[in-house]
């Protein structure tokens, strides 16, 4: 079995139409509180707009980490601008003599700047309050409590917003006067319109490990999985060490192509990422084709003659809350299926028991590596197929630990359907649902990248004797959710009661009375073959998109997935961004049978006449010669933000989009118009900002060329995620290439 990205290939009315109820409807007078009985889970719901200045600011105070509070450490306690805490007497003897006289002092400097930044903050203008508020943020995730908020605020006005500088002033201990904080003359306010420089991402408190795709390693369980690899470390300077820090994310200013997604966990701090080695692009932005009409007879019918009585394929992305019992639940699937060999499953069976994890035997089927194994968590995105009734399915196991959301979206981006896992347990379900929990931001994310139909397994239902007034507090719960936040239709929602490490009510009928008392519906293999299989637009011209780039026997290959169309050996495709055109030498289909790839097929693709593998890399396409793919750096998106946004949206403010395969750092280039969620009217013309649920037109901008296409066009490259400081704060459609 291959390892590979799959294509998500709904209807596209229907699916356009599933994403006006999430960018569209409006169900503002209906809404109710959200389960938690906070005000409303608003997502989806309501239009914010930022009509004056007090608005604003109280607004903006709902997003800042208020350090003001009780705990906030005395400044007398820790404030010395120009002695490093370092000068201070190791041991526990008597203090110097001179201690009691530069404590006074400490005092009285630190009173001074006290006054001084209350009046310099007094002075700011709201764009100019967000910034603060946003640089203070980045800069505590490096230099933690250390400072005091009035030193750190201090710095950054002195610095004039610049967070580089004014990281490396603090932590060189550069003394800012306290008289001269004010860093605009008044008078210039008035006037300032967009001078504000927006501030470059700064280091890391913590060296953060990437997890990027390794090599395809197939298993005595048939599974293949994607292996996680700690790609990187980043070296991190201690703030206290006193040597300067260099700051800032290095984009190269020529436009070149290098096989370097930017890995959504470092945001927003990341820095000196290297690149590898760059390539340079033939050819940006593919001319045009003069054909103006693509004929799509030929592989709508040759997809008839292959695939007309096969049974239809269906990617299924399980998702939910770490230890929800995801791996477990499917696992045993497996296991119970025939697709797990006997022999291998008492092999787990010793084998976690030897590790006291007997528990997770069933997990092991699909968490194979040694580090998911000891840890108990999966990490990547883990890959199996198994036969229902009347499908085909690609199974996709997601983690659920929000340190790996990056690679869960990848899954995300390949999914047809998902099967939600939520663990029944009390307190339990509850802490996966709440804010924090992943419940809901998977929720979020698979209905903004495109999944309609959803099976809620209501899991581990044995830990609470079997309860029908559990099951249906959870299914009310999450119905109220999946329904009025996250745009799901409540007829594509199906809850199955479970315990995926009793293998209960799985592939058959549960045997439980306390559960069949109460309990008539499906098994859970009956609710996923009961599923609808997506349109394939087979007859639109070939998108690949690539996840995968490693050499096998047939040479330099690919592993991806079709998103359009169909490709056979001896086609001539483009690789994309770059511009070159290359053969297919085979096609490696994940079922094995035929060498004709059709759309949302994943497949491993040999190719011949590749000048330098550098040009193929993850998040890069291969595409029809004569009706390439947009390739560009700027583009019009129409977003909406979610409720765990956590600093307003403001132009210049850079996160990582996510965009199938591709994960490219972004930054805003424009606030266009702020919209009406019901109508789409424009409510706001250039909005100064963008609060938590807004919906609203931007432009966008890449530090590369990337393959994008408008989502009326090409629905599975025009639809994309944007991540920030490991949160995803925002899903969007292109409305535009520029
Ligand atoms: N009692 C009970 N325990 C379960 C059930 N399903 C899973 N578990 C336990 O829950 C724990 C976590 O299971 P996993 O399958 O690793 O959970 P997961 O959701 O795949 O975890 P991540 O992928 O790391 O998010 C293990 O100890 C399982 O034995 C169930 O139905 N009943």
């Amino acid at each position: 079995m291959s390892r590979h990205r799959n294509v998500r290939t709904m209807n596209y009315d229907e699916d356009y139409e599933g994403y006006e109820d999430v960018y569209g409807h409006s169900v503002e007078d209906d809404y109710p509180s959200s389960p938690s009985g906070k005000p409303s889970h608003l997502c989806y719901l309501n239009v914010c707009t930022c009509n004056g200045i007090s608005f604003l600011l109280v607004s903006v105070s709902q997003f800042i980490f208020d350090r003001s509070g009780s705990r906030a450490p005395q400044m007398s306690q820790f404030f010395d601008p120009e002695n490093d805490i370092a000068e201070e007497p190791e041991e526990d003897g008597e203090m110097p003599r001179n201690r009691d006289v530069e404590k006074a002092r400490q005092r009285l400097d630190s009173l001074t700047i006290d006054s001084a930044v209350d009046d310099a903050v007094a002075e700011l203008v709201p764009e100019e309050e967000i910034l603060l508020k946003s640089c203070l943020d980045e800069i505590r995730d490096v230099v933690g409590d250390s400072f005091l908020d009035k030193v750190v605020i201090s710095h950054i006005l002195h610095a004039k917003f610049n967070r580089e500088k004014a990281l490396d002033n603090l932590l060189s201990g550069v003394t800012v006067d306290p008289t001269n904080l004010s860093h605009v003359p008044k008078k210039m306010k008035t006037q300032r319109e967009t001078p504000i420089v927006r501030p470059q991402p700064i280091k890391p408190k913590d060296p953060v490990v990437k997890v990027e795709a390794g090599p395809v390693k197939a298993s005595s369980s048939g599974v293949t999985s994607i292996s996680s690899k700690p790609v990187e470390s980043l070296k991190v300077v201690p703030a206290s060490s006193g040597k300067s820090v260099t700051v800032g994310f290095d984009i190269p200013k020529e436009r070149s192509v290098t096989p370097s997604p930017v890995p959504d966990t470092l945001q927003p701090q990341q820095t000196n990422l290297k690149c590898p080695s760059p390539v340079p692009v033939k050819q940006e932005t593919p001319k045009p084709s003069k054909k103006k009409d693509f004929k799509p007879d030929l592989a709508l019918s040759e997809y008839t003659k292959e695939r007309g009585s096969s049974k239809d394929l269906l990617n299924l992305l399980v998702i939910g809350h770490v230890d929800a019992g995801k791996s477990t639940l499917m696992g045993h699937v497996l296991f119970q299926l025939g697709q797990v060999p006997k022999k291998a499953m008492h092999k787990f069976e010793q084998e976690s028991k030897k590790l006291g994890k007997q528990s997770f035997m069933y997990a092991w089927v699909l968490d194979e590596t040694g580090e998911e194994r000891s840890r108990g968590i999966t990490m990547d995105i883990a890959q199996s197929r198994f036969e229902t009734t009347n499908k085909s399915i690609v199974l996709l196991d997601a983690p659920g630990h929000k340190d790996f959301i990056p690679n869960m979206i990848t899954g995300a981006s390949q999914a047809d359907v998902a099967v939600l896992v939520v663990d029944s347990t009390k307190g339990e379900f509850e802490t996966g649902f709440e804010s924090g929990g992943q419940t809901r931001e998977h929720a979020l994310l698979v209905r903004s990248l495109g999944v309609t139909q959803l099976v809620v397994a209501v899991n581990k239902l044995d830990t609470v004797g079997w309860s029908k007034d559990r099951f249906d507090e959870i299914k009310a719960r999450l119905t109220t959710f999946l329904v009025r936040s996250a745009g799901f239709r409540e007829a594509e929602l199906i809850f199955v009661p479970c315990s995926g490490l009793q293998g209960e009510n799985l592939t058959k009928t549960s045997t439980e009375t306390d559960l069949t008392s109460w309990y008539k519906g499906p098994t859970l293999l009956t609710a996923i073959d009961e599923l609808k299989p997506p349109e394939r637009p087979v007859g639109r011209p070939l998108r690949i998109s690539i996840n995968d780039v490693f050499k096998g026997p047939g040479g330099q290959c690919i592993g991806g997935r079709v998103e359009t169309g169909m490709v056979q050996p001896g086609d001539k495709v483009l690789v994309q961004p770059v511009g070159e055109v290359v053969t297919v030498k085979s096609i490696t289909l994940d079922d094995g049978v035929g060498t004709t790839a059709f759309a949302g097929d994943p497949a491993i693709i040999a190719l011949q006449g590749v000048s330098d593998a550098n040009i193929l890399f993850t998040g890069c396409l291969l595409s029809d010669p004569n009706y390439p793919c947009r390739v560009s750096s700027k583009f019009q998106a129409r977003v909406v933000t979610f409720d765990a946004m956590t600093v307003p949206l403001v132009k210049g403010f850079t996160g990582v989009m996510h965009l199938g395969s591709l994960q490219e750092q972004v930054s805003v280039r424009k606030l266009i118009s702020q919209l009406h969620k019901g109508t789409g009217e424009v409510v706001k013309n250039k909005p100064r900002c963008l609060m938590k649920n807004s919906n609203a037109l931007i432009q966008l901008e890449c530090s590369r060329p990337v393959c994008i296409e408008e989502f009326k066009d090409v629905k599975e490259l025009g639809r994309f995620t944007l991540r920030y400081a490991g949160v995803t704060i925002a899903a969007g459609v292109i409305t535009k290439v520029m």
